[in-house]
């Protein structure tokens, strides 16, 4: 079982934005998916959930070709959080947070949904803020009802773009532990772009680098985070060690 994809390529307007991505995400790990503004992550990532169609190559969840399967279909499988601002809808937290049980409408109770959508209220530390207005939160708040909301949806996959870009640095490492967590114990496999490379490498199993759309690297971070990646794909000199067994990366003062 996997979210996979094969050669896979995708143009927009006159702009090759990927280009012969291969890639499979599993039950049970957790990637992070980093790369310069631009790289193609965001693109990636709305390929993996059908919302773009490529140009060549195909994206298949668990062997069924995505082109084969309905929104509903996808929406049981994937759980997708975009980067923070693109939704706006004036909804409360709660239902904004119900709204992620939706591709489990038939069989859901409402006692049971309510449960759910408790129990992912307070893994957020959402409770209390269940009747504010969504459009009146602070980016921070916003992308942590998006996290409840895919919680919620109980996917096999999670694919979130940037999650944590507007969370403090508490909000930023719970939010990380929990998806940690969920693929610990829930067995998904969850997709993250991310800029911060030190939680990368903190969270991740394994970490794929994208340059100008292609796969410039992949695998365990000490492999992918070296000295020559770092500077082909951010232009940057840094500093990569661990202090106490957890990995840091610092760009050095540029002359
Ligand atoms: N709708 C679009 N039309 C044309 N070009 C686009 C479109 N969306 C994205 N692009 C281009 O595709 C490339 C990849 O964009 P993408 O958003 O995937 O990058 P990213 O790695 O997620 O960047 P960031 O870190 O800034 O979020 C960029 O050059 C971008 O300008």
């Amino acid at each position: 079982m996997s979210l996979s994809c094969t050669a896979l390529s995708v143009t927009r307007g006159k702009r090759t934005v990927l280009s012969g991505i291969d890639f499979a995400l599993e039950p049970g790990e957790l990637v992070c998916l980093v790369g310069a503004n631009g790289a193609g992550k965001s693109s990636l990532i709305r390929c993996l959930d059908g919302l773009w169609r490529p140009g060549s190559g195909e994206v298949s969840i668990d062997g069924k070709r995505l082109p084969s399967l309905t929104r509903a279909q996808v929406a049981r499988s994937i759980a997708y959080v975009p980067q923070a601002g693109g939704d706006t809808m004036s909804l409360s937290v709660s239902e904004m947070v119900t709204l992620g049980r939706a591709p489990h409408r038939a069989t859901d109770t409402v006692s049971l949904r309510a449960r759910k959508v408790e129990a992912a209220l307070a893994r957020f530390a959402l409770n209390g803020m269940e009747t504010r207005a969504f459009d009146q939160l602070s980016g921070g708040e916003r992308q942590r009802v998006l996290l409840a909301r895919a919680f919620v949806q109980e996917a096999r996959y999670l694919l979130l773009d940037e999650p944590t870009s507007a969370l403090d640095l508490r909000h930023q490492l719970e939010a990380l532990r929990t998806v940690r967590e969920m693929v610990d114990e829930l067995q998904v496999g969850a997709l993250i772009a991310i800029h911060d490379l030190s939680a990368a490498a903190r969270f991740a199993d394994r970490l794929v680098l994208l340059e100008q759309g292609r796969i410039r690297a992949a695998g365990a971070w000490q492999n992918v985070l070296t000295p020559e990646h770092l500077r082909g794909a951010f232009g940057i000199e840094a500093r990569v060690g661990t202090v106490d067994g957890l990995p840091f990366v610092i760009p050095e003062a540029q002359g």
